[in-house]
């Protein structure tokens, strides 16, 4: 076997040591992608080591922080020679340097490396097989693109690194790393390559340690998608269209706003027969009945949630401004009532499929074009492992998430230009909004689903089921902001209030 002198590096037990005491404490925490910011770091460790040049290659490494948790990241690494290279991250990308290290180079994040980006292309178009285990595969697209000539790293906010080849490829290099075959390659690998869902970007390939097929073990460090010439994520197209609505109090909620909510329920059904069309030679992903088990278990789950959630919001209670500290006291005042709407599902025989989903479905996850919807990021819920993630759920779970954000579009657009909308009392035309909408999304959502073996056949039992979905989904919310943007908590607390 070639010992390359990147790999080299990392046989010296010096090296290794500054590596992992020094630069990585002092680097990680400035990265975008390393999420624990808030934790102290304990130990860092290097846990393999997968050449991709003589000069660079990927990393991985394990952190263990002071409250016992510990995380997996990937790092793509480069020693850097020449002056020419030094000056670039010197001058363009000083954040991206970790360190000198005397006599050897300087070693920085490989990404901003023109010759880096196109050799991980030219692995994956090659299905190549690198050294400890390292492989790639080429999906149909980019065996169909063939060779790449321009690479660039978008400016985008996210929390894996992009790369976008030829404006046609968009290559997301997974930062934290879980065991396991990730559901976003799983899922868009079967969608795009054995389904007819032209809706989400094509499949172009990956890269990962080990077998997909063992895929317990199987660790993906990249999926490469065809990239779509998108306009902004549906996020942001629904808020220009709530602010049109609220421009002036006398505005319905305009025909092109229903258009586009009901073809978004449309793609959304489509999305699910589609996910719901797997064999039974894919057991992973072919649907499955929902048994009284099953139905015990998602219950206790979203019972677990709202004891954690309001364990959090009472915690933080005093800490909050008069009007959400009011709003607060209200959803706690409510602890019984929720508990038994959430309990309610464990004793209603329901009668319907499990399939895999898209998992963290909101407006953010769909990027819009002018006459279309493209479903992106089916990575699942960031919060659970990745076998919690690829587990079977009912596809309602998903529309309960979007009928989420369709309420956060109208309250967001209030919140986050108060200024704009200061005087005037637009509550009740938000809810009306929201009301609106969510309705047309629901009925061209169940008018495409047909009579789909996943929903319950009763009319009651998918209103039942979809709105356990939409209060967990608001009862997780209230935590989210509560840590992470304080400033939003009244959206879900309304969200929460509306529901009992
Ligand atoms: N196939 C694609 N084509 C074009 N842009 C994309 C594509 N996939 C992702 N993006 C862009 O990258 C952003 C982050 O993508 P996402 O899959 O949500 O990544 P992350 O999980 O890292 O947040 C999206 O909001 C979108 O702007
Ligand atoms: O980071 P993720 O996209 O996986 O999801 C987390 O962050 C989301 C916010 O970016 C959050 O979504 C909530 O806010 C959205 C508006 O910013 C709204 O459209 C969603 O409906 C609402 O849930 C999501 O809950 C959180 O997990």
């Amino acid at each position: 076997m070639p010992v390359t002198p990147f790999s080299r590096l990392f046989e010296d037990p010096d090296f290794t040591d500054a590596l992992t005491n020094v630069l990585l404490p002092g680097y990680l925490p400035g990265q975008r992608w390393f999420t624990s910011k808030g934790k102290s770091i304990t130990t860092c460790r290097v846990d393999a080591v997968y050449p991709v040049q003589e000069d660079a290659g990927i990393v991985t490494i394990s952190v263990d922080f002071n409250d016992g948790s510990r995380e997996r990241y990937q790092m793509p690494l480069a020693l850097n020679f020449t002056k020419e290279r030094r000056t670039m991250y010197q001058e363009r990308f000083p954040k991206l340097i970790l360190g000198e290290i005397t006599g050897t180079g300087m070693l920085a994040d490989a990404v901003p490396r023109d010759d880096f980006r196109a050799r991980l292309y030219e692995m994956i178009l090659n299905n190549a097989e690198g050294e400890n285990g390292l492989n790639a595969e080429a999906g149909s697209a980019l065996r169909a693109a063939g060779a790449s000539t321009t690479s660039t790293v978008p400016a985008i906010d996210t929390s894996n690194t992009a790369i976008i080849y030829d404006d046609r490829f968009f290559f997301k290099l997974f930062r934290k790393l879980g065991v396991g075959l990730n559901p976003d390659l799983e899922l868009v690998r079967f969608l795009s390559e054995r389904t007819a869902f032209d809706n989400c970007p094509p499949y172009g390939g990956s890269l990962g340690v080990g077998s997909m097929e063992n895929d317990e073990e199987y660790l993906n460090l990249g999926l490469m998608t065809g990239k779509v010439d998108n306009r902004g994520d549906a996020w942001e197209l629904f808020q220009q269209l709530t602010e049109e609505y609220f421009a002036d109090d006398d505005r319905t909620v305009g025909k092109h706003t229903i258009d586009r909510a009901r073809q978004l329920g449309e793609r959304t059904a489509e999305m699910h027969r589609a996910l719901a069309s797997a064999g039974p030679d894919r057991p992973d992903l072919a649907p499955e009945e929902m048994t009284p088990a099953y139905r015990a278990e998602i219950t206790d789950a979203a019972l677990r949630l709202l004891e954690r959630q309001f364990a959090q919001l009472a915690e933080k209670m005093d800490g909050l401004p008069g009007p959400e500290q009011v709003l607060a006291r209200r959803v706690l005042g409510a602890h019984g009532q929720l508990n038994d709407r959430l309990s309610s599902l464990r004793d209603r025989p329901l009668e319907a499929q499990l399939t895999r989903i898209h998992g963290d479905y909101h407006l953010g996850q769909v990027l819009y074009t002018d006459t279309d919807f493209y479903i992106i990021d089916f990575e699942g819920e960031p919060l659970l492992t990745i076998p919690e993630r690829r587990r079977k759920r009912p596809p309602l779970k998903d529309v309960g998430g979007m009928v989420r954000s369709f309420h956060y579009a109208a309250q967001g657009q209030l919140l986050l230009n108060a200024e704009r909308y200061r005087g005037r009392d637009l509550t009740e035309r938000a809810e009306a909004w929201y009301r609106e909408v969510s309705a047309n999304y629901l009925d061209a959502y169940f008018a495409a689903s047909g009579d789909a073996p996943y929903l319950p056949a009763r009319e009651e039992d998918r209103r039942a089921l979809l709105n356990l979905f939409i209060l967990e989904k608001a009862v997780y919310e209230v935590a989210y902001e509560l840590n992470s943007r304080p400033a939003w908590l009244a959206i879900p607390l309304n969200g929460v209030l509306s529901l009992v």
